[in-house]
């Protein structure tokens, strides 16, 4: 998707350090088309700002955080960070960071990570969020859930009024067995807002989906809010068979949201 951005005033300096965008002079008015993942780059290099020599990082999945995993890893290569240590939240992102020579670990060995970097899908007003429709929300969750600081980075479409206002998938990771009664009960649950809950799956035979914890994916979709995010915490870990769900409460301490009319950083 191409957005206009007429006045792109502060992410304009963003996306020249990102090499997206080059003046023609000095004085030159800045008028440019950016797409969707020139926002997500935008943001994640905004929040590759972040980082200091010595640091051990949550490295996050998806869309977005690959964009600030390759600035990391290109920065190391340019000797400009050093000393850094990598925690993937998933094995697509532990393959990424191994491809650019991050050195990496894991929570075992370093159970207290000084700074997250990851996407997310939906973000309300109190920086709630909703993650793993990448399918990595079990780890990611481990991961910020161990981090002093957890910057999120999202292009303007995932803010929303509501956590499960955009319509789309609320991602609950299940064990296997007898998924199809946990989905029921999951269904029965927010039985008031609508829910609907559906079996995630994948490829063209429409095989489950299989998480890298070898479990499955019910994602809910809601007509109507689902009302006290930490009531529905509660409840949805309260039904045994559920492992984790993608709603992140009071986790992000600053979430950086690149738009239209440029980048905003919002910190508790
Ligand atoms: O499981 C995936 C993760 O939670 C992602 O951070 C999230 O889905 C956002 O991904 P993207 O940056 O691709 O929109």
């Amino acid at each position: 998707m191409a957005i206009p951005c007429p006045h792109f005033i502060s992410s304009a300096k963003a996306a020249m350090e990102a090499g997206l965008l080059i003046p023609s002079s000095p004085s030159s008015s800045v008028s440019v088309i950016l797409s969707q993942d020139d926002l997500k780059k935008i943001a994640a290099y905004k929040a590759v700002e972040y980082v200091e020599s010595g640091m051990v990082l949550g490295l996050g999945t998806g869309s977005t955080a690959k964009h600030a995993v390759a600035r990391i890893g290109e920065l190391i290569r340019q000797g400009k960070l050093k000393n850094i240590i990598g925690i993937p939240t998933s094995t697509i992102t532990h393959e990424q960071a191994v491809s650019l020579g991050i050195p990496l670990s894991d929570l075992d060995s370093h159970p207290v990570i000084d700074l997250a970097i990851d996407g997310a899908d939906e973000v309300d007003p109190y920086l709630n969020l909703v993650k793993g429709r990448g399918g990595s929300l079990l780890r990611e969750k481990m991961v910020e859930g161990a981090c002093k600081k957890f910057v999120c980075i999202v292009d303007e479409s995932k803010l929303v009024n509501y956590l499960g206002g955009s319509g789309l998938a609320m991602p609950v990771e299940v064990i296997r067995f007898c998924w199809k009664f946990t989905a029921g009960r999951l269904q029965n649950l927010f039985e008031e807002s609508g829910c609907v809950a559906k079996l995630r799956t994948s490829g063209e035979k429409g095989e489950p989906y299989v998480t890298d914890n070898g479990n499955y994916i019910v994602d809910l979709y809601f007509k109507k809010s689902i009302g006290d995010l930490r009531v529905a915490s509660d409840a949805i870990l309260n039904i045994a068979g559920v492992v984790e769900h993608g709603m992140f409460l009071d986790m992000a301490t600053t979430v950086i949201v690149a738009g239209e009319l440029g980048l905003t950083v919002k910190s508790k």
